[in-house]
């Protein structure tokens, strides 16, 4: 399994997702222009977090113009893996991969901290590794991670259970403490809290290893599908 990582002006989490992927799991990844036109021969795209553009305007809303952003919108139609980590999230929901926003923190300061989540669906291809409901902690980085969507795209949301993540601090203000959710088809998944700063034991905790893991064996899976 082939992972790109497209990196835009402003991208910090590039290297530490890379890190991640070939070091730690031991699966090939490469840093993908922004500028790159076609994600051919990959099998998941990751969107890694950071300041693209020096969040000008708003998080996200210059990189979704990015020429790559076209092939990752081909590339999620295909029904293929696509994960927004932190900044990747506000530009997936600033391409309009998912619905609502990402607004700035309730408390306007940027936060910076170990964040507690439950697992709400882990039937999904990124969280078949964990156990419903159980409480895992990832790092939060960010200053506008406060999630907002309207009351009905919140309804479509629970009906379809394509909320994946929730805090259970609400560090940000999100509504309905989302901390993540994916598409009505279930292969794109944004998040605010770093995965890739929770693979091994020296970063504190290891739990973010569980997303890439699923991944791998969805992969897996669909090869002998
Ligand atoms: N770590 C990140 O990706 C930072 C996200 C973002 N640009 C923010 O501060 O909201």
């Amino acid at each position: 399994m082939k992972f790109a990582v497209p990196v835009f002006p402003g991208s910090n989490c590039d290297y530490d997702m890379v890190n991640a992927l070939r070091d730690i799991l031991n699966v090939p990844a490469d840093l993908v222009s922004a500028q790159a036109t076609n994600l051919e021969g990959y099998d998941a795209v990751v969107l890694p977090g950071g300041f693209s553009y020096g969040d000008y305007l708003r998080s996200g809303a210059i990189a979704r113009f990015s020429p790559v952003m076209a092939a990752v919108k081909d590339f999620a139609a295909t029904g293929k893996p696509v994960l927004g980590i932190c900044n990747g999230f506000q530009i997936l929901t600033e391409a309009g991969l998912l619905p609502g926003t990402l607004q700035a923190n309730r408390s306007a300061q940027f936060i910076c901290q170990a964040s507690e989540l439950i697992i709400r669906n882990s039937r999904t291809m990124f969280t078949t590794a964990y156990e419903n409901q159980t409480q895992i902690s990832l790092p939060i980085a960010h200053g506008e991670g406060n999630y907002y969507c309207d009351a009905q795209t919140l309804a479509e949301l629970r009906a379809n259970h394509q909320i994946v993540f929730e805090y259970v601090d609400n560090p940000n203000g999100s509504i309905a403490n989302i901390a993540g959710i994916t598409n009505r088809q279930g292969n794109v998944l944004g998040m605010m809290p770093h995965p890739e700063r929770a693979v091994e034991t020296i970063l504190g905790s290891t739990a973010g290893l569980g997303i890439f893991q699923s991944l791998l064996s969805h992969q897996r899976e669909g090869a002998h599908a």
